[in-house]
């Protein structure tokens, strides 16, 4: 049982992640969900709307704002917009990962990122021990292929990588295990769109 305001999951049901700052959320977050409900053989896609990237040094917009706009921005039956991180109580992935295997146990849980976050994986608190505890969807994103294929968390896990047709089966496969996918690419990014005046960090008055 969850209170009101956990999303709902089946045991046996696999589940992607899709964590970010959506500071704000635009069409690439919401190309690469669609994309890997279709190439990863998942039930449903949560965003995890982050209460702030504990690398970033500049704190986003606030939280109740991103939310609304990525609910607006990802309109799928299968995507379910969270603040899942809040309501844990946790920023570090490794600790999200924890706490949610806790909270759903029987639920296969698949950790989704772009390109740019396999390249910088190595920084993370723990991320060893988040690729051995759930497999890793890795989406191409413009300019971050080369430095994802060559980054050390792919050359650390070059053999849990999984190629063709056995990508369709990443989310029951025992971690370690991941892949990267060349999808078609969209260039969408957050930091465009704050520079361009579209979405200020400011409340409104
Ligand atoms: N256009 C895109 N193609 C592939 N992956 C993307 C794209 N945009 C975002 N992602 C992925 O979505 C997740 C959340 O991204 P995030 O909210 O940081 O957006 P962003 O556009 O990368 O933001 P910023 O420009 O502020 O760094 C990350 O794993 C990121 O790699
Ligand atoms: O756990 C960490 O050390 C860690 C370091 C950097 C980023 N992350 C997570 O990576 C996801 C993408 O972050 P961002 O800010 O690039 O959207 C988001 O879920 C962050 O919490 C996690």
């Amino acid at each position: 049982m969850h209170g009101p305001g956990w999303p709902v999951a089946r045991s046996g049901e696999v589940i992607g992640l899709l964590g970010g700052s959506f500071d704000p959320a635009h069409a690439g977050h919401a190309h690469v969900t669609r994309e890997a409900l279709r190439l990863f053989g998942l039930d449903r896609v949560w965003w995890l709307v982050s209460p702030g990237n504990p690398l970033k040094k500049q704190g986003p917009a606030p939280l109740d704002r991103r939310l609304a706009r990525a609910r607006e921005v990802m309109d799928h039956p299968r995507a379910e917009v969270t603040a899942l991180e809040t309501a844990l109580g946790t920023r570090y992935t490794a600790d999200t990962i924890r706490a949610l295997q806790r909270r759903y146990p029987g639920v296969r849980f698949v950790w989704l990122m772009g390109a740019d976050n396999l390249a910088s994986l190595h920084l993370w608190d723990d991320w060893q021990e988040i690729v051995n505890r759930v497999p890793v969807g890795v989406l191409a994103r413009p300019g971050q292929r080369i430095s994802a294929r060559m980054s050390p968390a792919a050359r650390l896990f070059a053999r849990a990588r999984l190629r063709g047709g056995a990508v369709r089966g990443l989310g029951r496969m025992p971690p370690p295990a991941w892949a990267f996918v060349n999808i078609p690419m969209r260039a969408d990014n957050s930091s465009a769109l704050r520079a361009a005046g579209e979405w200020t960090v400011s409340v409104p008055a």
